[in-house]
């Protein structure tokens, strides 16, 4: 994972990694659902500096789940459901909120399944979006919707401000890599419902185990 947050963003990449993470009995492959991550932190940190602290998030997130992969429990954590199972069973999850273990897969995905939320909301405003539409009331629309219920005010400030900074929708897709804009729309196209599945399956599965609000 060294150094590829830094290489250029691929759609294409992002948008197989989430169609991989599906087994075919539906459940959700760990280490595929981190690739897709991987590669839009990769899109994240070529918008500048001043998304870095959005990114180190993420970053830091990705990296508690790649550590729990490679540890002696590693397969425990092959998808989301078997790592469900395993730390419930284990007594691994702060389900009594009483501060006990503060950082296990289960809270630590969940911030980036809610984050992905925000990113089915916020890729299917561009993909109906018009020319002159603004990338940064997208964002921010998509935000309020989602993560931000779940943000204290200084983090929603600080999103706020950085939203500002995006580039207009025509700099945004050419960034995007994937080539003229109804590219763009049709490969959105494809990336939207996929997103929404795996966001899907994983909501079940949370709901399912009273797990949606962990602290
Ligand atoms: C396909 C190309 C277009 C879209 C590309 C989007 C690229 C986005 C890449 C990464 C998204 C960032 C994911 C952020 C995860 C946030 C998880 C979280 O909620 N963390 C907070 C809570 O954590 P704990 O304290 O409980 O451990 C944490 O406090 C957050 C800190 C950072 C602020 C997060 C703001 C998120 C704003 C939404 C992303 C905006 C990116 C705009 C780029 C288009």
């Amino acid at each position: 994972m060294a150094g590829s947050e830094n290489q250029k963003f691929c759609l294409q990449e992002v948008l197989d990694s989430f169609q991989l993470c599906l087994s075919p009995n539906k459940e959700v492959y760990v280490e595929r659902y981190l690739a897709g991550w991987r590669g839009l932190v990769k899109f994240l940190n070529s918008l500048g500096s001043v998304f870095g602290f959005i990114s180190k998030d993420a970053v830091s997130k990705i990296q508690i789940l790649v550590n729990f992969l490679n540890s002696e429990n590693g397969s425990q954590y092959a998808t989301v459901q078997t790592m469900v199972k395993f730390e419930l069973d284990n007594k691994l999850v702060d389900v009594d909120k009483k501060g006990i273990c503060p950082e296990s897969g289960c809270r630590t995905l969940l911030r980036l399944h809610r984050a992905l939320r925000w990113l089915e909301l916020f890729l299917e405003r561009l993909r109906t979006s018009k020319e002159d539409d603004k990338t940064s009331v997208m964002c921010r629309e998509a935000y309020n919707e989602s993560l931000a219920q779940h943000h204290p005010w200084v983090v929603r400030t600080a999103a706020g401000m950085a939203f500002f900074a995006l580039p207009g929708r025509p700099a945004f897709f050419e960034v995007m890599n994937v080539g003229p804009p109804e590219q763009v729309v049709a490969i959105l196209g494809k990336a939207v419902p996929l997103i929404s599945e795996v966001y899907l399956i994983t909501e079940e599965l949370y709901l399912k185990h009273n797990l949606l609000d962990l602290p």
